[in-house]
């Protein structure tokens, strides 16, 4: 059930149309020299406004009928009506664990019954993944509700529930270029567009508008989850400027598929993001966007084996434990899987699996030397058998105190769709509420929107696109946190700081809300919380007091 938040602030405004909040934005400068580092704090007074209208959400997915555009679509269609489903192991219902927006909570604070948290949507007004309507294109013609069966996904018994619905969505034609995904694939490339290379950008652009009339929604999101194709060359002249890929694309230079429907989206003033891991983004590709003041995000969906290695990474290094080897190896039976055992598309793969552990390293020179790195090894191998359901196992190795080694071994069982689809969903709602939110920094006139390239979607993504010169950051726990910031930012709300600073002094020097167990030193209600509380402590000046002892310290 959602929770209508409301900030008690005379730092934000709720207008008809906006959410209006001035923010103190605090940061510091570090200047080093030699073994001398200065820190000098400054704030920045900011305004945010966050238009208030939820707009209807129109996504369009290249690669449809594959397995995560089959299962995203599927799933938004059952837990729009609610639909339950009889397994081995009893009844399931359709739910969106795994959405970072639709399935984990923020913390606002503490009122007399604690600390209250509340799911991250029901922060700010958000699309909800209910309301989203898909359509897309793909290779392979299949209706969804054939292609829905081809993935394998989902249980059986779903899927007959599903199937009259799905079978009526059929993938647009798309553009196809063998030489960028695996030979492997070209059965299934029984519905492709002919024509020039602009012909095909032209006719993508006609398919944008023709879903934004025919649906009737308000905006529209290009989303990227086709198969992973391989890196294209940089090219001067070709594709390093946004003018040189758009004459590229008039002269029928090569230019990748995902780029194709990169320029497409943007074109058509639409959102796009990479859910895989091929360099999609060509520096042309990005002029145009920020040209244009369109989203571009990506790169690869961050779902499973790697999600889990940014936050284990994380955990060692933040507790000062070297990492000197990190193995991962997965094998998986699905279709992705089929197109990664090409050489040159595992390659793509490769590179976006094995740099999400530099800014951590990087981060750390009591550990690491400068460019000194722990050996990192990714293994990808296609198993039919094990289909969707991907096979994941990791070994860690770490340097310890006093010459001490540790490893850590672990199995994990991704079921790929499934993990992808909800980062599918948040990436999706995620880029639609940052082109509602504005920002005006003390001194600008006018307010500006977050750069094309939009940094924010680090968190779910295993290759971080991020503005020319700025960090990539990889830690789970501070590209989360950036996130939840943020929206805590447009609600005038300081940064989560983790302090509890009023439960850990020697008196809580907090006004207390009514009714609180824990109040300022107020031992009458200790001695109630004492006696109440039967085993419950007491303490004054840092001394502690048994139960009883707390009784009489009136
Ligand atoms: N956990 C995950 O599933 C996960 C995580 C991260 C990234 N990814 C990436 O997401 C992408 C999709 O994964 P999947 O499991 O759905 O793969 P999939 O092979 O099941 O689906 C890909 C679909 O794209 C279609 N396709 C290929 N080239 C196309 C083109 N030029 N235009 C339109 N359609 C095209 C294929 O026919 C197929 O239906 C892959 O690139 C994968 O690496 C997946
Ligand atoms: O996110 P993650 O689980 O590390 O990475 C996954 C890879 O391990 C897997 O081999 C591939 O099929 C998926 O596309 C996904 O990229």
């Amino acid at each position: 059930m959602s929770v209508n938040v409301h900030i008690n602030s005379p730092n934000v405004k709720y207008t008809d149309t906006h959410i209006v909040s001035q923010y103190p934005y605090q940061t510091t400068s570090v200047h080093r020299d030699g073994n001398k580092v200065t820190v000098t704090p400054r704030t920045t007074e900011m305004t945010f406004s966050t238009e208030r209208h939820v707009p209807r959400l129109g996504v369009m997915l290249v690669g449809w009928g594959g397995n995560n555009g089959t299962t995203v679509t599927a799933a938004v269609l059952a837990n729009k009506r609610g639909l339950t489903w009889r397994t081995k192991t009893g009844v399931k219902k359709a739910n969106y664990f795994g959405s970072l927006l639709q399935a984990s909570t923020v913390c606002l604070g503490s009122g007399p019954e604690g600390e209250v948290s509340v799911p991250l949507c029901d922060l700010l007004p958000m699309v909800h993944p209910n309301d989203i309507v898909f359509d897309g294109w793909d290779i392979s013609s299949m209706d969804l509700g054939g292609a829905m069966e081809r993935a394998e996904v989902l249980d059986w018994s779903l899927q007959e529930q599903l199937r009259p619905l799905m079978s009526r969505m059929k993938p647009r034609p798309s553009v196809y270029v063998p030489d960028f995904i695996a030979a492997n694939q070209e059965s299934r490339a029984d519905n492709v567009l002919t024509g020039s290379l602009a012909e095909q950008v032209e006719q993508i652009r006609a398919d944008i508008r023709d879903f934004r009339q025919s649906s009737g929604v308000d905006k529209v999101i290009v989303l990227w989850t086709a198969n992973t194709e391989r890196f294209c060359d940089v090219t001067p002249g070709i594709n390093d400027t946004a003018e040189n890929l758009l004459a590229a694309i008039r002269d029928g230079a090569e230019v990748s598929p995902s780029t194709q429907f990169a320029v497409a989206s943007i074109l058509e003033g639409c959102a796009y993001i990479n859910g895989s891991p091929q360099n999609t983004f060509v520096p042309g590709a990005v002029e145009l966007a920020v040209q244009r003041g369109v989203f571009i995000g990506g790169d690869d969906f961050k779902s499973g084996q790697t999600k889990v290695k940014s936050v284990l990474v994380d955990f060692l290094v933040s507790s000062g434990i070297k990492p000197t080897s990190i193995v991962s190896y997965n094998h998986l039976g699905n279709n992705d899987g089929k197109n990664l055992s090409a050489p040159q598309q595992f390659r793509s793969k490769e590179i976006s699996k094995s740099n999400v552990v530099d800014d951590m390293v990087q981060s750390n020179s009591v550990l690491y030397q400068p460019g000194e790195k722990p050996d990192h090894c990714v293994v990808i191998k296609y198993v039919p058998c094990v289909g969707d359901s991907k096979r994941a196992m990791d070994e860690y190795t770490s340097e310890i105190m006093m010459g001490g080694t540790n490893t850590i071994a672990m199995h994990n069982t991704c079921e790929d769709s499934l993990l992808a689809t909800p980062i599918m969903l948040d990436l999706m709602v995620l880029t639609e509420l940052c082109q509602r939110i504005a920002v005006r920094p003390q001194g600008d006139e006018d307010f500006m929107s977050f750069h094309s390239v939009l940094a924010l979607l680090s968190f779910l993504c295993k290759a971080p696109l991020v503005p020319a010169g700025t960090p990539v950051i990889n830690s789970f726990f501070r590209q989360r946190a950036c996130i939840e910031n943020v929206m805590r930012a447009c609600l005038g709300l300081p940064p989560q700081n983790h302090m509890l600073l009023e439960h850990k002094l020697q008196r809580n020097f907090l006004p207390s809300p009514p009714g609180a167990a824990y109040v300022n030193g107020d031992v009458a209600a200790m001695k109630k919380a004492a006696l109440t509380n039967g085993n419950h402590t007491a303490f004054s000046n840092g001394i502690h007091h048994r139960a009883e002892d707390a009784a009489h310290m009136l």
